[in-house]
Formats: C-alpha cells, sequence, structure tokens
C-alpha cells in the first residue's frame, strides 16, 4: 500500500502522565476515504489517542502523520484535520450562526462559500430556525449539531469524531449518519470514535478495538465478526466483550 493512500499513519505511539500509562503503543495505517471505528472500554486511552492525532497532546514517544505531515507539524496538520470532541468547543455568547461566520473566517473560507455551506448545514441539521439564538440557549444535542457542523465545514482531509451522535435524537442521528457515509464517498477519511456499536457495524469499513492502550483486534467488521464464536450471529458486540475482557484471545 503507498503512502499517500494513507491518512492516518501511527507508529508506536505512547502518552504517559505521570505513572499513568494512557496509551501503551498504538499503530495505525488508515487508508484515504474509508471510515475507522474507534472502540474500546472507558479508560482504554481513545481520547488520548485523538488528542495526539490532532496535536492537542503531545505524544511521549512514536510518530504519527495526518495526509503525511507529522503531528509535530501542528498547523501543518490543524490545515487537515476537522475535530469535534466530547465537548464541542463552542461560546455560548455568541449565536449558532455567528459561532460558524467566526470559525469560517479562522478557517479561510470565502465568504460567499462560507454563508452557503453554513445556510445548507444548519438546513440540514434542522437547526436554521435556532441559527439566531446564543449558544446558551441550545440544548446538548443542538450544540452537537453545531460543533459538528464546525468539523466539517471547511470539507478537510480527515475528520475525526469523538461521539458524534451522542446525545442526538434519532432522526439527528441518521443525518449524521449519513453526512458521515457521504463523506467519507466524497474522498474524505473519518476516524470515528464511539461506543455506540450499530453506528459503526453501519459505517465502518475497518474497526480497532483499543483496550489498555493498545489495540487489540483490528479488521473489516464482517471479518472480525467471523471469528467470534457464538451461538448465533456474531456482531460487534461479541467482538468488543471478547477481545476487551481476554486481551485479544478470541480473536487474532
Ligand atoms: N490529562 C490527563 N492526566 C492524567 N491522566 C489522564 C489524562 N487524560 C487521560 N488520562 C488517563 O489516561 C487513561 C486513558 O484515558 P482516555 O480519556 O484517553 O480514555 P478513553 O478511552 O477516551 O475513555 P472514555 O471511553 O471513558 O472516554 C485513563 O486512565 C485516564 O485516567
Amino acid at each position: 500500500m503507498s503512502i499517500d493512500r494513507i491518512a492516518i499513519e501511527a507508529t508506536d505511539l505512547r502518552k504517559r502522565f505521570g505513572d499513568t500509562l494512557a496509551v501503551e503503543s498504538v499503530d495505525l495505517a488508515v487508508e484515504r476515504g474509508t471510515v475507522y471505528g474507534f472502540l474500546g472500554p472507558n479508560g482504554a486511552g481513545k481520547t488520548t489517542t485523538m488528542r495526539m492525532l490532532t496535536t492537542l497532546t503531545r505524544p511521549s514517544a512514536g510518530d504519527a502523520r495526518i495526509v503525511g505531515t507529522p503531528v509535530s507539524d501542528r498547523n501543518g496538520v490543524r490545515d487537515a484535520i476537522g475535530y469535534l470532541p466530547e465537548d464541542p468547543p463552542v461560546f455560548d455568547e455568541l449565536t449558532g450562526y455567528e459561532q460558524l461566520e467566526y470559525f469560517a473566517r479562522l478557517r479561510d473560507i470565502p465568504a460567499s462559500a462560507a454563508e452557503q455551506r453554513i445556510d445548507a448545514w444548519l438546513e440540514r441539521f434542522d437547526l436554521a430556525g435556532d441559527a439566531g439564538k446564543r449558544i446558551e440557549e441550545y440544548s446538548k444535542g443542538m450544540r452537537q449539531k453545531v460543533g459538528l457542523v464546525q468539523a466539517l465545514l471547511h470539507e478537510p482531509d480527515v475528520l475525526f469524531l469523538d461521539e458524534p451522535t451522542s446525545g442526538l435524537d434519532p432522526r439527528a442521528a441518521r443525518t449524521v449518519m449519513d453526512a458521515i457515509a457521504e463523506m467519507a464517498a466524497e474522498g474524505h477519511t473519518v476516524f470515528l470514535s464511539t461506543h455506540i456499536l450499530p453506528v459503526v457495524e453501519e459505517l465502518a469499513d475497518t474497526v480497532g478495538v483499543l483496550s489498555d492502550g493498545r489495540i487489540v483486534a483490528e479488521g473489516a467488521p464482517e471479518a472480525l465478526t467471523r471469528q467470534v464464536e457464538s451461538e448465533s450471529d456474531s456482531t460487534l458486540e461479541d467482538v468488543f466483550l471478547a477481545v476487551t475482557t481476554d486481551h485479544g484471545a478470541a480473536v487474532q
């Protein structure tokens, strides 16, 4: 596989916080235009890994590149990515529209394109009627939607999403899932961390399960589920339970 087909690459990526080894050793090679589902129990190191890949946390050791740019080149990587963290970075005192306008300026999106894209996404996420309200008046789901639009407004090569459907009603969650599938079909790469397994089952081309700071299982969802013995058809939940209780003994 040639390197330019790899959007997210990590080699022996590690992070230590004092005595805590948050990420022991992570290797990744995520192909462009694919959706990578990142699973793992609470405390496995998923957020820390995403923070290293998005340049927000400096790795203690190892190497990571986003579309060929090393994460030590923070500006270079930030130009190539969008990131929706668990708690979307929005300003309570701005309206939803102002927040997105502000972000579009930060990202150097020309004003006319910005207006067009903001209007289209607000409409799609059923937020157009509330775009003039201050974010402090928004529900959790509305904040989540603004955070998501903010992450993809500049049409980044690589989109990192931490629980993108959390707090969303089923219709909004469907809109988000369809948008993720579209982004991937257009050639964007999506790195998706969530505990909602049906979301991963539907969207991910490849799934990686992180446990105690290491990837203990990785592969296409169908390939992983085929390897788990179960009385009925296996699901990703069976895979998750097998590899995270027994550290990969059931799935090699
Ligand atoms: N800033 C920090 N300082 C000290 N320890 C930290 C810090 N951030 C994370 N950790 C520790 O690193 C480990 C991994 O945490 P992380 O948040 O990456 O897990 P996670 O897989 O995202 O969990 P969850 O699914 O609960 O969000 C945990 O033991 C956590 O306590």
